[in-house]
This record gives C-alpha cells, structure tokens and sequence, in this order.
C-alpha cells in the first residue's frame, strides 16, 4: 500500500514519520516542491529505521508525480502556514492555487486515490478539492476535527488531572479560531459526564483554550504547530489503510445533514478503507445548532471567495 504526502515542511515530515515509524503503510512518497528538500528529509527518516525497528520504505521526490503513482492516499499539506496575529483564513490567496494543482496531479497518477486535506484553511480547501477536482464526495476528508478534538481532551484531561486516554470529546465544525465547537456537554470521562466535575466558568475556559489553541501555539512557536496536526493525520491515513472504521470529526460535504448543505464542514464520521464511510448523526441542543449553523456561514463566506476570484466556477 502506498501513501503520498505532499508537502515535506514541518506537517506534512511529521505525518511521514508517524507512519513510517509505525509502519502504517509499507511504501510512502514525500513530495515537495523545493528542490531536494523532500529527498533529505525521506533520507533522514529512513536514517531512523535501524534506530527504530520499521520496515515501512519512504522515498522523497521533487514534484515528481510519476512517483506517486497507484497511491491509496494522499495527504495534502502544501502551502504557506500562519505567522503570529494572522488567522487561517487569511493564508487563502496563497493556498488555494497550490491545493487546486496538486489535487489535479496527484488524480492524474492515482485515480481512485483518497485525499486528505490539511492546508489551512482546511474546510475552503477541502470543499475546493471536492468540487475541482469531481471525485465521489467519501474521497475527500478534511483533517481538522480530530486535532482539535485532541486538543480538546488535552485542555479538558489538564483540568481534571485525569488520563486524556480516559475521555471522549468531540470538537464540530470549522476548522477556524472562531468556527470550531467544542461540544463540552456531550464529553465525558469513561462514561461520566466532565460536566459533573466542573463549574460553568472551568467549561467556558476549556472552550476558549480549544478554540484557539492553533493560535496559542502559533504565538509560542512563530509558525503553525506540527506534533499534534501530524499524528492526527497519521491516524486518520491508518484508518483508512487499516480499515479501522475509526470515528473522528472531519471535514465532509453535506447534503442536509446537520440542516446544511453544499459545505465542507467538521462532523463526526466513520472513517475506513471508503475514505469516510458515513456521518454519525448527533443530537445538538438547540444552543448548539445556532453555533454549528453560525460555523457553516462563516465557512461558507470564505468558499464564495474561491468563485469570486475565479479559482472555482459557478
Ligand atoms: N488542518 C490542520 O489541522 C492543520 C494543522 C497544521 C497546519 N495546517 C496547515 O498545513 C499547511 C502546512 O503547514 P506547515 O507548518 O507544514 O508549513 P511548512 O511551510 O513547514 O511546509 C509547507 C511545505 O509545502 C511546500 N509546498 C509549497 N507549495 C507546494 C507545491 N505546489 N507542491 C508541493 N509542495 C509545496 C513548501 O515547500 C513547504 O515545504 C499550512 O497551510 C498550515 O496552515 C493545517
Ligand atoms: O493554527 C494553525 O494555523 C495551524 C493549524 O490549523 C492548527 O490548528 O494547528
């Protein structure tokens, strides 16, 4: 099974290294545009494999598509990431004419591929590649729930002083510092609900903390996170290459469900050897639904500027 990475900068090295290390596919294809960059990272991993003890084979290449060929998956990480002070949003310009080309080539190689969309801003770019590219709406996932779900449990398991391997909780919605929803009241700690544990103002601090926790990092750092967006990756291409039927939120197209439609936006789905199999329904309180209804007209103010600038067309 091949995996393709697009994108060899921070996200897209630290996804090909959670799979090589844990041999998740046998065969990965790091692809860059910046001459020989890809070629040392893939080098430098494969440098770890007698360290590490995978026999996963990861090979870097400079836009050569060829290479990618007959891929399973492809995961898209290309483009610029923000800088402190900016949000995703604002990375569109740049981003959109790289997502648009690598889909079209990665397709022309690999045409029952399934793609993962990491650039930012994640639920445009998804619904970009989607809709440019025309492929069945289950080939195309966007990677942004299940980070920020993580991050989710992270603040919440901080909190409790509790095993973050304990807890279930889920983040909906957009993919952005103002979109995403952490469903704070639907999460529990084995089976027992977080709120039971927790006062209004502590839940209102674990939402807010989620909600810009890419931006906290970004401030910290100076660039974009990696670690976290990398393994959600991984374990989003293992479910799918392992056919795990794992659950996670995601960026998928709806039509009607969640009462919205023509939009990529984060719901919870099953994902498997399909791409992503199905959304599983939830019942939102009537609080949330205004939340995820809100979420969907921002998200869908930044596709209008992919037909307004001619990248799709009406
Ligand atoms: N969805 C998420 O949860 C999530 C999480 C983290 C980062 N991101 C996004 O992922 C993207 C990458 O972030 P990063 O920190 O890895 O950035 P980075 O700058 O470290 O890496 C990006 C890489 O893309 C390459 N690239 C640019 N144009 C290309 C093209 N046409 N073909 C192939 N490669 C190309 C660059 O040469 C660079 O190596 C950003 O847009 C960032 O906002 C999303
Ligand atoms: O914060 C960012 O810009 C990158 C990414 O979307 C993240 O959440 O880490």
């Amino acid at each position: 099974m091949k995996v393709t990475v697009v994108g060899a900068g921070a996200v897209g090295a630290t996804t090909a290294d959670n799979l090589v290390r844990r041999n998740i596919a046998e065969e990965i294809v790091l692809l860059d545009i910046k001459e020989g960059f890809a070629e040392g990272k893939a080098q430098d991993m494969m440098q770890t494999s007698a360290l590490l003890g995978f026999d996963s084979k990861i090979t870097g290449v400079t836009n050569d598509y060829l290479a990618t060929a007959g891929s399973t998956v492809a995961v898209i990480t290309s483009g610029i990431p923000r800088k402190p002070g900016m949000t995703r949003e604002e990375l569109i310009g740049t981003n959109a004419n790289i997502v648009k080309t690598v889909v079209e080539n990665l397709i022309q190689h690999s045409p029952d591929i399934i793609i993962l969309i990491v650039s930012n801003p994640m639920d445009t770019m998804t619904y970009l590649a989607l809709k440019s590219s025309g492929l069945p709406k289950n080939r195309i996932i966007g990677m942004g729930g299940a980070l920020d779900s993580a991050r989710f449990k992270y603040q919440i398991s901080d909190k409790l002083n509790a095993s973050a391997n304990d807890l279930n909780a889920i983040v909906i919605g957009g993919h952005g510092d103002t979109t995403m929803i952490p469903l704070i009241k639907h999460a529990t700690w084995n089976s027992i609900a977080v709120s039971s544990f927790l006062t209004e103002e502590e839940e209102a601090e674990i939402v807010k903390k989620t909600m810009v926790g890419g931006a906290t990092l970004t401030a910290l750092i100076g660039t974009s996170a990696w670690y976290a967006p990398g393994a959600a990756a991984a374990a989003m291409v293992e479910s799918i290459v392992r056919d795990q039927n794992r659950l996670f939120t995601a960026s998928v197209y709806l039509e009607g469900e969640f009462g919205q439609e023509d939009i990529n936006i984060g719901v919870p789905v099953i994902i498997n050897n399909k791409g992503w199999d199905r959304i599983v329904p939830l019942e939102l309180s009537d609080e949330e639904q205004k939340l995820f209804d809100a979420s969907a007209d921002a998200v869908r103010k930044m596709n209008d500027v992919l037909f307004d600038e001619g990248v799709l067309k009406r």
